[in-house]
């Protein structure tokens, strides 16, 4: 039976990055897309501007809506300090599946808390079901649609803290207008826009990292 993209991604990561090292995920996930077929991983471009911003924060605690096949949460969790955690949401089942074992490969699997499931279903319930206080960083790249009503879910939910930092991949491709238009005007956040390109392109995209006031 044919194989889907993301398998084919999860071959390359097989064939091309050592276990347990994952630099040599991120560097063959970015091979992959370069060379063999385009994915919406976040990229080397602008993940370089998330590993800035990881590295500015020191998080203890990120979520990131969004996994997709593993390539931020394994960038992400990658720059954690010891005993530091990401939960990382994905809707998509088959998703899900391949970014487990990318995740396994680079050997972060520790690290690393992958829920199935909504966004919007999920927020709701991670103080009760996982002890959750706060979150220091919020990656957004799930769908461009819940960026807003997830934000005001997490603010609802006590999930935020004074400094808490979000930050929104595809703000520009494909755009997300109503976020964007929120977090700028609100008195709660003070924003930032990070100029960059779409994954793998030079089609203009950018990141917009936002700390909440409290
Ligand atoms: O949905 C996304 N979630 C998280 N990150 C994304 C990303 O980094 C890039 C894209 C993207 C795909 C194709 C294109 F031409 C331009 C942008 C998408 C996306 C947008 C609309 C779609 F219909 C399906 C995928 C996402
Ligand atoms: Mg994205």
């Amino acid at each position: 039976t044919q194989s889907t993209r993301p398998q084919r991604m999860l071959a390359a990561v097989h064939n091309n990055a050592t276990r347990g090292d994952p630099r040599s995920v991120v560097k063959a996930i970015d091979q992959f897309c370069r060379q063999k077929e385009w994915a919406m991983n976040i990229g080397d471009e602008k993940g370089c501007i998330l590993d800035s911003v990881v590295s500015e924060v020191n998080p203890a605690m990120v979520l990131e809506l969004g996994t997709y096949c593993g390539y931020s949460t394994v960038r992400i969790a990658s720059q954690l300090p010891p005993h530091a955690k990401i939960i990382t949401l994905e809707f998509n089942p088959q998703n899900a599946a391949v970014a487990r074992q990318i995740i396994a490969w680079a050997g972060l699997g520790e690290k690393i808390k992958l829920i199935e499931g909504s966004s919007g279903d999920w927020i709701p319930k991670l103080k009760e079901q996982f002890g959750v206080d706060t979150f220091d960083l919020v990656f957004l790249d799930h769908w461009k649609d819940r960026y807003l009503p997830d934000t005001k879910l997490m603010e609802e939910c006590g999930l935020l803290r004074k400094g808490s930092i979000l930050l929104a991949d595809n703000v520009i491709c494909p755009g997300t207008p109503e976020y964007l238009e929120y977090i700028r005007n609100s008195p709660r956040y003070k924003s930032q826009y990070f100029k960059s390109h779409l994954e793998y392109t030079r089609v203009e995209d950018g990141l917009e990292k936002s700390i909440f006031l409290g």
